[in-house]
């Protein structure tokens, strides 16, 4: 997979050298560009923004920096992946579509993705009508329901929850079916040694002696029901969707 970075902060991506996506990167599975903006600007201020039309606060990105970035990027993925290689360009924005494991799921499929890290009040609209009419595929996606001071932060959220489900990235790919969110359902409680512990309280903490069971039917059972439960308490919204999915074992209504 190929991954590119526009952004005024390149230096932001650094963590993504590190640990998990550093190992990707380090055995070929991902292939990591990180672009600052700046460099397709050409006034001696190497300006990246201006003042929005119509008045208000703040600042907008200018769209000529953008075009001949996505120009030059895309000049350099085809270079790499062929003529016919074809981005999913992805603006971190709050008024995107909310990114989910199902999300991250969709995308760990692709061979190319850019990010475009906006800043300020946000990018002018016609960047993004630039990309749809040249047949670029543009999804805007949502962290949350807050803002951020810009894309940087999201785009290292969102490149981890992808580059770990890029079989060959986690080494014990079990470890990715049963997480929270995988089934749709929150996952269940986590227990290890000691079995019996008595916390700095004094408090005798026990792990729930099914687990120590032996029967792995009765333990399944035992953690779906556990999802369920947790789900339904912490998270109703999870679950009437994938009751909507139907998904296998949904718990449907009595
Ligand atoms: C596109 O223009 C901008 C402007 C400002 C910040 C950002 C970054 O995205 C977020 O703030 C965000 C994403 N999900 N939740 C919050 C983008």
């Amino acid at each position: 997979m190929r991954i590119d970075v526009l952004t005024l902060f390149p230096e932001y991506l650094a963590p993504l050298e590190l640990s998990l996506i550093g190992k990707a990167r380090r055995e070929g599975i991902v292939d990591l560009h990180v672009h600052q903006l700046r460099d397709f600007t050409h006034d001696r201020h190497r300006t990246v923004d201006d003042t929005p039309l119509g008045g208000g606060a703040g600042m907008v990105m200018k769209p000529e920096p953008w075009a001949e970035a996505f120009a030059a990027v895309q000049a350099a993925g085809r270079a790499e992946l062929g003529e016919q290689a074809r981005p999913l360009v992805v603006f971190p924005n709050p008024a995107g579509a909310p990114f989910a494991q199902a999300t991250a799921q969709e995308w760990s499929g692709r061979d190319w993705i850019v990010f475009a890290c906006g800043r300020y009040e946000g990018i002018d609209e016609r960047v993004y009508e630039h990309l749809a009419d040249g047949g670029v595929e543009v999804a805007l996606a949502s962290l949350g329901d807050y803002v951020l001071n810009g894309g940087e932060v999201a785009v290292l959220a969102i490149t981890e929850a992808i580059v770990r489900l890029v079989p060959g990235v986690v080494g014990n790919a079990e470890s990715l079916v049963e997480e929270s969110h995988s089934e749709g359902l929150l996952e269940y409680p986590l227990y290890t040694r000691p079995a019996s512990w008595t916390d700095p309280d004094g408090t005798l903490r026990e792990a729930p002696e099914i687990l120590l069971s032996g029967d792995h039917g009765r333990i399944a059972a035992w953690r779906r029901e556990q999802s369920l439960a947790r789900t339904a308490q912490r998270r109703p919204d999870l679950l009437e969707a994938s009751e909507r999915r139907g998904d296998a074992g949904a718990v449907t209504k009595p």
